[in-house]
């Protein structure tokens, strides 16, 4: 910790993570994507009453998708900091963070197809 910094407290650091949080809402796009999405899974979560261990699996991959999010954000704000200018090893640093949503995001869809799936063939007469 530098000298600049006192430590926080408890409640201090609880709000700069929500901070953090609020940074990814107001200047991120793809991150109010991904809530938005989230927000529309759970209401349709709630429509087709899920089991509890459905309830599980989806808010445990929504998580890991919106914390991948903000581990790419952090990442970026890092590398723009260590090197302004055009350097090939800062893009690639960018480019692993955001696979790293990708794949978060590829096993969501994945997640959504078994949970959802079957309900929706159902209900569209399909099943
Ligand atoms: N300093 C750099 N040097 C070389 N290439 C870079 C550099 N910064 C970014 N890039 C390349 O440009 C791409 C886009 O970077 P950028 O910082 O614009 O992120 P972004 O696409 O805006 O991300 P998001 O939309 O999630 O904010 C990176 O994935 C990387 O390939």
């Amino acid at each position: 910790m530098g000298q600049y910094h006192k430590k926080p407290s408890n409640w201090e650091s609880f709000g700069d993570a929500f901070q953090g949080i609020l940074y990814n809402c107001k200047t991120q796009r793809h991150f109010r994507f991904h809530v938005f999405t989230a927000a529309l899974v759970l209401l349709i979560a709630v429509w087709l009453r899920l089991e509890r261990w459905e309830w599980v699996v989806l808010l445990l991959t929504i998580g890991s998708v919106m914390a991948a999010e903000a581990f790419n954000t952090a990442v970026e704000i890092a590398v723009d900091l260590a090197e302004p200018d055009f350097n090939p090893q800062a893009g690639l640093a960018k480019d692993v963070a955001a696979g790293a949503v990708l794949i978060t995001a590829i096993i969501a869809v994945a997640v959504g197809v078994v949970i959802f799936g079957p309900r929706l063939a159902g209900l569209l007469g399909l099943g």
